[in-house]
């Protein structure tokens, strides 16, 4: 999974014309991408899922979502590839056991958890989410899936914030996004 771009330009430029672009949201400065347009559009929506099927078939034993967002992604992408989803929760949202881990945003700090019962040891995860950007959230879904027992095979995001830094931030890891900004 290390191809710069493996995802077909037709599908890829179906599902880029299907987002959207919000300056000053949710805080002046910050170009916001929206995937609601895309994800409102079941043309769209089932290009995107087919897709990512047809990558990852076979491939992956179960897909992790990162909430919210990927949770919408990582869905129907688990019952498209037959196997099952993980969700990877903001803090105190799983009821326990948890495992969680602290990470750092621009300003201040977070923490993601996972039900370390919803990943069979040895299982490779696909790990699925909206948008990459300082790596912060992908780097700890990482390091939870391993906490868990499981084998994370790589990171897929639908949009990679380039100059964001994520890419450098999770060194090392498997990264495949459809389109970078
Ligand atoms: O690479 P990072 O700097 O960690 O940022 C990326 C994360 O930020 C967004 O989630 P957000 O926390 O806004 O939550 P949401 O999906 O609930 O809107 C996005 O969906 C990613 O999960
Ligand atoms: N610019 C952005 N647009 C949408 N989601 C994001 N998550 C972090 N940065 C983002």
């Amino acid at each position: 999974m290390s191809e710069s771009n493996p995802f077909p330009e037709e599908t890829v430029s179906l599902v880029q014309a299907r987002l959207r672009e919000v300056q000053d949201f949710p805080a002046p400065g910050v170009l916001f991408r929206d995937i609601t347009p895309l994800i409102a559009d079941s043309e769209g929506f089932g290009a995107l899922i087919d897709m990512l099927a047809d990558r990852y078939r076979g491939k992956v034993d179960a897909v992790a979502g990162l909430e919210s967002r990927g949770f919408i992604l990582a869905a129907p992408l688990a019952i498209a590839l037959g196997v099952g989803m993980v969700t990877i929760r903001k803090a105190g949202r799983l009821p326990g056991p948890v495992v969680g881990v602290d990470y750092d945003l621009e300003y201040g700090s977070a923490r993601m958890e996972v039900q370390p019962f919803t990943v069979e040891d040895g299982q490779r995860v696909l790990i699925l989410d909206d948008v990459l950007a300082t790596g912060g959230t992908a780097n700890a879904a990482f390091n939870l899936v391993e906490q868990a027992g499981g084998v994370p095979v790589g990171l897929c995001v639908l949009i990679e914030l380039v100059d964001l830094g994520g890419r450098s931030a999770l060194d090392g890891r498997e990264i495949e996004a459809i389109l970078s900004y």
